[in-house]
């Protein structure tokens, strides 16, 4: 479980996460939607400690995130920017780098790199560098290196973003399986026909808060509207006019 608790942020005086709280339930997948600027993007980046919040915790279980950082990683896979490969090593040198970065090796590195090549269907990739791969290729690797280690906990910054068809597909069903192994998931996403298809929950932010969080058809309900869109816009821009609403944390 995830549990983000109290978390305030400011760049430059100016708050972007305020007060912000929520719990990501395990074997579940949990979109996280919010307009441009909403603070999805910050958020993602504390709960992964990329960032540190100025006041509040995240927690992955029971390890806290910036007091644990080492113990936090071995827990969490991270899709996000995907420009970070690294351009002269082969696919196979990279995961190989990370995975042992991660405590694997011998038999066991092995075979978790022979698992994420046959989930994610890197044989056609595995001997090329990385220089000049697509965005789908470039997604594949990423995600590669984001399970590699078989992490509990996996976040994704709108991981879907640029991909085609089926990249975008091949992405949606391995997040469906790790979710039946018990992966705790949360993305972010602008594409609401997706966050209705996958997510088991969604969380609406705006101006840095939790202004509705639920099942999709929970969502619907609250807004009083018949499809997901709609209820994000109701949520999220009429919270944006005056009126938040803050997820009590579990
Ligand atoms: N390093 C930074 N320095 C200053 N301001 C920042 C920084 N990072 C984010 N911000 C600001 O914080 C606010 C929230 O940004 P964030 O990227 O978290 O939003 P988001 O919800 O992910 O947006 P988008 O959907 O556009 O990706 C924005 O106003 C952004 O300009």
């Amino acid at each position: 479980m995830i549990r983000v608790e109290s978390v305030d942020k400011q760049f430059a005086g100016r708050p972007v996460l305020d007060n912000l709280s929520f719990t990501v339930p395990d074997g579940q997948i949990t979109a996280l939607l919010g307009a441009n600027g909403a603070g999805k993007t910050t958020c993602l980046r504390i709960i992964t400690g990329l960032l540190r919040a100025d006041a509040g915790r995240v927690l992955l279980g029971d390890i806290d995130v910036a007091q644990q950082p080492m113990a936090a990683r071995r827990q969490l896979g991270v899709v996000g920017d995907r420009e970070g490969l690294y351009e002269r090593l082969t696919v196979a040198e990279y995961l190989t780098l990370f995975a042992s970065v991660q405590g694997l090796a011998g038999k066991s590195l092995e075979r978790a790199l022979d698992a994420v090549r046959e989930e994610l269907e890197l044989d056609a990739l595995w001997l090329r560098r990385t220089r000049g791969f697509s965005q789908g290729e470039r997604m594949k690797v990423s995600l590669a290196r984001a399970l590699v280690h078989r992490p509990r906990h996996l976040i994704l910054d709108e991981p879907t973003r640029g991909l085609d068809v089926l990249a975008a597909r091949l992405l949606r069903r391995t997040l469906s399986r790790l979710r039946a192994q018990g992966t705790t998931i949360l993305f972010s996403s602008h594409v609401m026909s997706e966050v209705a298809e996958l997510s088991d929950r969604v969380l609406v932010m705006a101006a840095g808060r939790i202004v509705g969080g639920g099942s999709p058809v929970e969502l619907m309900r609250e807004s009083g509207c018949d499809n997901l869109e709609d209820s994000f816009v109701t949520l999220a821009y009429g919270a944006a006019a005056g009126r938040p609403r803050q997820e009590e944390p579990a």
